[in-house]
């Protein structure tokens, strides 16, 4: 417990850059655990997924935006939805760029829309490291050139150069204030939800086109067997036939694949042995279903 006279600072941050940028990289860097899903496909983070990092002085809540966009489908309305209440809740807003691929359209967009946001505004050009010196110095002036920022700080999120640098600037811009959380909580995913995405990342890894896109995963049942023995039923949703051909591969081999592998995560996430039981199901056009987004808690 802190002491009653201990000041902490404590408040909630949000991510926002274009999908593939390094949003879910950079979270895990800074609360140093697997919260996020990382994939190298763009559009992975449907949901606002926090992290918490917890240091004696500071506990900082990252929102994990989703790529921001244009409402094209219900799914992607909710998420603009989502993406306007976390600015207007936030105490900061961390924008990220790709150092690697420069400012684009989509950067502006996001830039106008953090200018409107009253909130102070740091942006972090991220994976410097496949980047010259001179690259990253172009760059950072476009960053400046935003007009957005108060600060600018080139990082890797994948190799952590600039990182703490970034974070303690982070955590000096959070209000005085108790916790939110308890100390040793790291996301306040509900659990069913940390696991769902576990086995999605693994969907991801190992397909192609248009079916990464088309899944979506369902944790429904998680139960302790045995001592060391935890069952966990999960269900691949797609919306074709032949999506879930795909999955499924020929004699049942992809979807063994996926299973297994995403068993090895689960064990390493509960730390205990996993029954993984996954299946595939055809729900058609579950993007659009607005019950079942709020079962998968995509608000
Ligand atoms: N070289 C390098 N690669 C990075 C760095 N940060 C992230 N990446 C890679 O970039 C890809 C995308 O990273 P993510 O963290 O999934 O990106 P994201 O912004 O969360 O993506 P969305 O969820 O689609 O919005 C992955 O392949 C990462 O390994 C970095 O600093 N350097």
């Amino acid at each position: 417990m802190l002491g009653a006279d201990a000041r902490t600072r404590s408040g909630f941050v949000v991510l926002a850059g274009r999908p593939n940028v390094g949003k879910s990289t950079l979270t895990n860097a800074i609360v140093g655990a697997k919260v996020a899903i990382v994939s190298d496909k763009p559009q992975t983070t449907r949901r606002a997924i926090r992290g918490v990092r917890t240091t004696p002085d500071h506990q900082l809540v990252l929102v994990d935006l989703p790529g921001v966009q244009r409402p094209r489908d219900v799914l992607t309305e909710r998420m603009q939805r989502r993406v306007e209440s976390e600015l207007r809740d936030a105490d900061a807003a961390l924008m990220l760029i790709n150092a690697e691929q420069g400012i684009g359209p989509g950067d502006r967009f996001i830039a106008q829309l953090l200018k409107q946001a009253p909130l102070p505004v740091v942006i972090a050009v991220n994976k410097i490291d496949r980047c010259s010196k001179h690259q990253t110095a172009i760059v950072l002036q476009a960053a400046a050139d935003l007009d957005v920022a108060e600060e600018i700080f080139p990082i890797s999120a994948s190799g952590g150069q600039g990182v703490q640098t970034l974070v303690d600037h982070l955590a000096s811009m959070l209000p005085e204030g108790p916790f939110f959380f308890p100390p040793e909580d790291r996301s306040d995913q509900a659990e069913h939800v940390l696991l769902a995405e576990l086995v999605r990342e693994q969907v991801l890894r190992r397909t192609r086109q248009e079916v990464p896109h088309a899944v979506e995963v369902e944790v429904g049942e998680i139960e302790q067997r045995d001592d060391d023995l935890m069952y966990v039923r999960a269900v691949a949703l797609v919306e074709t036939d032949s999506q879930k051909g795909i999955l499924i591969g020929a004699g049942g081999r992809m979807i063994r694949a996926i299973g297994t592998a995403a068993r090895r995560e689960l064990e390493r996430e509960l730390g205990t042995r996993v029954h993984l039981d996954l299946t595939v199901r055809v729900r058609k056009s579950w993007r659009t279903d607005e019950r079942l987004l709020d079962r998968l808690g995509i608000e």
